[in-house]
């Protein structure tokens, strides 16, 4: 079982962190190593599987990321901009493969987050599901094909717990499209649209969130042309695939040379 490699799991309460607790703990290839909470953590000092209402795992939930992270291969970290930047300093010092699932990362994040990356494999994607990777290379494709008589919107629905919209999807999406037409997302990005807002400018990328109830997370690419409308969609029904992306993540970032890598990357489905 020691030859496996050591998981931790960052964030251990959480959606996210449940759902790769247990992914972790189902899996053949890979045994948790430690589970890590913010310090106050009502779960610090607790063993994990038993504060998540199951049996007990035999590890004890954590608040000191260097003393979860010894012996261990790969965090995983769906938690919040501001860990997951502290996290991208100690993985490093840790030589532990850092695993990030966490959106809502500003310009200033990344850039420490590639910092960081300079020392230590770092996978890094705002999903980590096979389908929404694929569907950024599909709508690459189409952005490149149609031009700007075709407008293109990105609409995201997600439950009413979520922080941060544009989600990461919706931006991982943006950037595709406006990459396929040889723009940065940053030249052509539209908000969210609200009052008198003028005619829409051509060429400009649109995006709309939804929140509610408990929706996991649907995402739709609209192609809107003259007299033609095409959709490219994805929904996701069941959290468990961010959570196997996340352990393929874990496991193909093992040896790496140091990066800032990509789920396309990992998934072998590079730029196109
Ligand atoms: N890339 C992907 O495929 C996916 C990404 N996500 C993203 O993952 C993130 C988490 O989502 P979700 O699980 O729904 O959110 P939750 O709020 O349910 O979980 C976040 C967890 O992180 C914990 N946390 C916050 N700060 C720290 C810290 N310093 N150390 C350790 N733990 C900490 C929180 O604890 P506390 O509550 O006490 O603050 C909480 O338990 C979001 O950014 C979301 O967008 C989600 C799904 C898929
Ligand atoms: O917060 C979520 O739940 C999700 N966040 C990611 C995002 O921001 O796109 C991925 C998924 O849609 C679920």
């Amino acid at each position: 079982m020691m030859d496996v490699p050591g998981i931790v799991v960052m964030g251990a309460s959480g959606r996210m962190g449940r759902m790769l607790v247990q992914s972790v703990q189902e899996s053949p290839v890979m045994r948790l190593a430690g589970a890590l909470e913010r310090p106050g953590h009502e779960w610090i000092g607790r063993d994990v599987g038993e504060a998540m209402g199951g049996a007990a795992l035999g590890v004890a939930v954590n608040d000191d990321p260097l003393e979860a992270m010894a012996g261990a291969q790969a965090v995983i970290d769906f938690t919040a901009p501001a860990a997951t930047v502290e996290m991208a300093t100690l993985a490093a010092q840790a030589r532990a493969v850092h695993v990030i699932g966490t959106t809502g990362l500003t310009d200033d994040d990344i850039a420490k987050i590639d910092l960081a990356a300079r020392h230590a494999v770092i996978v890094r994607a705002g999903n980590m599901s096979l389908g929404v990777n694929l569907l950024t290379v599909l709508v690459r494709k189409v952005a490149a094909a149609l031009d700007e008589d075709f407008d293109i919107e990105v609409v995201e629905a997600h439950h009413r717990h979520k922080v941060d919209a544009p989600s990461g999807t919706a931006l991982m999406l943006g950037e595709a499209a406006a990459d396929g037409r040889g723009h940065g997302l940053k030249e052509v990005y539209e908000a969210a649209r609200d009052g008198i807002t003028g005619a829409r400018k051509r060429g400009q990328i649109g995006f709309s969130a939804i929140r509610g109830g408990d929706i996991i997370g649907e995402h739709d690419v609209i192609f809107a042309g003259p007299g033609e409308r095409l959709t490219l969609s994805h929904s996701a029904t069941d959290r468990s695939l961010f959570a196997k992306g996340a352990l393929k993540a874990a496991l193909w970032g093992q040896g790496r040379r140091p990066g800032h890598y990509s789920m396309l990357d990992v998934l072998g489905l590079g730029a196109s």
